[in-house]
C-alpha cells in the first residue's frame, strides 16, 4: 500500500513538477539543436566574415576550414590553356583544367554572364560547395589583375593568392582585354565573384601582358589598378611554352627548328611566339606607358617555386593584405617536385596543381640554349633596369654551362 501511494505521489503533485521541467529542457535542447543546425545552412556572410577574421589571428588551426568555406565558390572552373580552343562562352569547369590535381566531374558549361556561385568542381571539393559569403557582397570589377607571363607560374600565384581570406578571383582566364572586349564591362564584371567590403575581386589572364591593347584598355577601366606579373627565365619559359604545344600536338618541328629562322646563320626567329613573350623588355615598355611602376609588382617565377611564402609576402604587401599566407601554408610535395598548399583538414581534396603545371620539358640542344641565353641577355638587363629588379637569369645560365663542361 505504502508503494501504491508513493507511486501515487510520484505520478501526480512532485512529477508534475518534474514532468514539466523535463519536458521543457527537451523542448529546449531540441530547439538548441534545430538552430544548430539550420545555422549552418544559413548564411550571415557579415556575421561569418567577422567571426572568421577574429578566428584567423588567434586560431590558425581552425582557420584552414574556414577558409575554405569562405573562398569555395571561387571555384569557377578554370582554364590555363585551353582558352584559346574553347568558345569563351563555354567555360571549363573541371578540377584538370584548373591545373588542379583530383580527378572530377565536369558540370554542364555554364553561360558566364549568369550566377555560377557555389557549383561543385568535384563532389568532394569543398570548394565548390556552397559558400557563406558567396551570395552576399557585390560584384565588382577586378582591382588587381596578374597581366604575365604565360608559363610563369601565374597559377600557382593565384591559387596560393585565393587562401587569402580578403582575395576573391575568378578562377577561370576571363581573356576580356584581348579575346572578349566588345562583349563590354558589364560582361566582364559579371564573371567576377561577389565580394564583401575590404575583398579584393582579381583575374589572371598571363595573355594580357603581350597584347597590344591590354593597357590602353585596362586603363580606360581603372587607373588605379594593380598588376601583377610573374616573370620567368625566358628561356626555360620558351620551352615551358613549346612542351604545353607539344602536348596537345605532338606533331610540331623540333623547338631546336622552331626558334631559328637560319640556324646555320645564327639567325634567332623573334616572331615566334615562344620566343616573343620573353622579351619583357619590349611589352613592359607598353605598360610603362599607362601606368607607373609603383602600380606593378614582379614576382619572380623561380622564387615563387623554391620560396613561395617569400613571394607572397611581397605580394600581400602590394596588395595592401595582411600577411596571411605564409609558410605555414605549402609544403613540398616530393612526388609533383613543387610546393603544394597543404590540405584543409576537413578536405581530402589535393592541394597540388595539376598535370600541365610541372611538365617534364624535352631535352634540348644545349647550343641552342647557350645562343638564346645569349640572344635574350640585352632585353633582360633591359628589364633589369626598367624594373629596378634583377632576376639573376644569367646566374643560371652560368650555372648550366658549367653542369654541361662538367
Ligand atoms: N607550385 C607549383 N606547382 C606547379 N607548377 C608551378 C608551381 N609554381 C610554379 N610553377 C610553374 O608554373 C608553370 C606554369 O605557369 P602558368 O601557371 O603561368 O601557366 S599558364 O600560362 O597559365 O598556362 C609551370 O611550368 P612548367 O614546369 O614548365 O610546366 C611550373 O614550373
Amino acid at each position: 500500500m505504502a508503494f501504491w501511494s508513493s507511486t501515487w505521489v510520484f505520478t501526480s503533485k512532485v512529477p508534475r513538477k518534474i514532468l514539466f521541467m523535463f519536458t521543457l529542457s527537451l523542448s529546449v535542447t531540441y530547439l538548441f539543436y534545430s538552430l544548430m543546425s539550420c545555422y549552418g545552412s544559413l548564411r550571415f556572410p557579415l556575421q561569418e566574415n567577422y567571426v572568421y577574421q577574429g578566428r584567423l589571428v588567434t586560431e590558425e588551426a581552425t582557420s584552414a576550414t574556414l577558409r575554405e568555406k569562405l573562398y569555395s565558390s571561387t571555384s569557377q572552373g578554370f582554364s590555363d590553356e585551353d582558352a584559346t580552343e574553347r568558345p569563351p562562352r563555354a567555360f571549363s569547369t573541371s578540377r584538370e583544367d584548373a591545373g588542379l590535381e583530383g580527378t572530377g566531374t565536369r558540370p554542364e558549361p555554364t553561360e558566364p554572364g549568369r550566377a555560377r556561385r557555389g557549383f561543385s568542381t568535384t563532389d568532394s571539393d569543398p570548394r565548390g560547395a556552397p559558400n557563406c559569403t558567396s551570395d552576399y557582397g557585390e560584384k565588382k570589377l577586378p582591382q588587381a589583375i596578374i597581366i604575365g607571363v604565360k608559363k610563369g607560374g601565374t597559377r600557382a600565384l593565384l591559387e596560393a593568392l585565393r587562401v587569402h581570406p580578403d582575395v576573391r578571383a575568378v578562377g577561370n582566364e576571363p581573356h576580356f582585354f584581348d579575346r572578349n572586349y566588345e562583349r563590354g564591362l558589364e560582361w566582364y564584371r559579371d564573371l567576377m565573384p561577389s565580394t564583401l567590403e575590404g575583398q579584393i575581386t582579381m583575374e589572371k589572364t598571363p595573355s594580357y601582358f603581350v597584347t597590344n591593347n591590354a593597357p590602353k584598355r585596362i586603363h580606360s577601366m581603372s587607373k588605379d589598378i594593380k598588376l601583377i606579373i610573374v616573370v620567368r627565365n625566358p628561356v626555360t619559359r620558351a620551352i615551358s611554352d613549346y612542351t604545353q604545344t607539344l602536348s596537345k600536338k605532338p606533331e610540331i618541328p623540333t623547338f631546336e627548328v622552331l626558334a631559328f629562322k637560319n640556324r646555320t646563320l645564327g639567325l634567332i626567329d623573334a616572331s615566334w611566339s615562344a620566343l616573343r613573350i620573353g622579351i619583357y623588355a619590349l611589352h613592359l615598355e607598353s605598360w610603362m606607358q599607362y601606368f607607373p611602376l609603383s602600380q606593378m609588382h614582379f614576382v619572380s617565377g623561380e622564387r615563387l617555386i623554391v620560396d613561395p611564402a617569400g613571394e607572397m609576402a611581397k605580394v600581400q604587401d602590394f596588395l595592401g593584405l595582411k600577411r596571411i599566407v605564409t609558410d605555414k601554408h605549402f609544403y613540398f610535395n616530393k612526388t609533383k617536385g613543387f610546393p603544394c598548399l597543404k590540405k584543409p583538414e576537413d578536405s581530402s581534396t589535393p592541394r597540388c596543381l595539376g598535370k600541365s603545371k610541372g611538365r617534364t620539358h624535352p631535352k634540348i640542344d644545349p647550343d641552342v640554349i647557350r645562343r638564346l641565353h645569349k640572344f635574350y641577355k640585352p632585353f633582360n638587363m633591359m628589364f633589369y633596369q626598367m624594373t629596378g629588379q634583377n632576376f639573376q637569369w644569367e646566374l643560371e645560365e652560368s650555372k648550366e654551362s658549367l653542369s654541361i663542361r662538367d
